[in-house]
């Protein structure tokens, strides 16, 4: 299995060089939740780089790829994408990044997904930011994103909730079970949500210290 890795080594106690792994943070919450917005303030004050699996896909979808059709009518049908393809992506972001502190957005969506990324990876997130808001806020701010996309309407928006609900809150509830979930409250204002967020990432950097 391949790792995915920063350049850089560190030292052993014996004196031999271990591959040090990158930092991941996984970004979840429902469709329209917040998770792109809350990304790029904590790339401003954090350091991170931000790869949301959704942009990655519509990018591989729009690049004429042998997996556009498949990638499309998935995206329009708020299904799932086979985590191969989405792992793929995010590694392959990850290494010409050149950075070693990463936001994955919206990514593991579902339990075949989170296992798929850490054994192709062998990486585990630092702690998981979660994104709580209700349905009702989240279709208010889909319907009025006005970014073009696809999947922004509500016949989809409301597939896309229910996968969200049977897929993807089972893989929060498994980050919760092992004490690495942040649970931030998004139905508030985005400076406010902000503000709850950097004390998150604050309080990590402090431990590292
Ligand atoms: N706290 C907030 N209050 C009001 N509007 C917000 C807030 N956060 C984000 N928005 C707006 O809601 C819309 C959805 O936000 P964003 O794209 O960040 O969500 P997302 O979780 O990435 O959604 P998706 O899963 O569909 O990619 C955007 O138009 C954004 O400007
Ligand atoms: O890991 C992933 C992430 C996304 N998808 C598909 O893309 C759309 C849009 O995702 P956003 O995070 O809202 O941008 C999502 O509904 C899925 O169809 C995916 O399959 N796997
Ligand atoms: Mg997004």
């Amino acid at each position: 299995m391949e790792t995915v890795v920063d350049a850089s080594t560190s030292e052993e106690a014996n004196g031999s060089a271990v591959e040090k792994k990158p930092t991941v943070v996984f970004v979840l919450g429902g469709p329209g939740s917040g998770k792109g917005t809350q990304c790029a303030y904590i790339v401003e004050h954090f350091g991170f780089s931000h790869f949301s699996a959704g942009d990655l896909l519509r990018a591989e979808m729009n690049s004429g790829s042998e997996n556009g059709l498949m990638i499309r009518s998935m995206i329009n049908e708020g299904k799932i994408v086979p985590s191969q393809v989405t792992v793929n992506l995010l590694q392959q972001a990850m290494e010409e990044s050149g950075n070693d502190k990463f936001l994955i957005d919206g990514f593991p969506r579902n339990e075949e997904n989170r296992a798929a990324f850490e054994a192709d990876t062998g990486i585990e997130p630092a702690f998981v930011l979660f994104f709580d808001c209700p349905k009702e806020e989240m279709e208010r701010r889909i319907l009025n994103r006005n970014q073009g996309r696809e999947d922004d309407n509500i016949e989809t928006a409301r597939k896309r909730f229910k996968v969200f609900l049977e897929s993807s809150l089972p893989v929060v509830e498994y980050y919760e079970s092992i004490g690495k979930l942040q649970k931030i409250d998004a139905a508030r204002a985005i400076e406010e949500v902000f503000e709850s967020v950097k004390t998150v990432f604050a309080s990590i950097n402090e431990k590292e210290d």
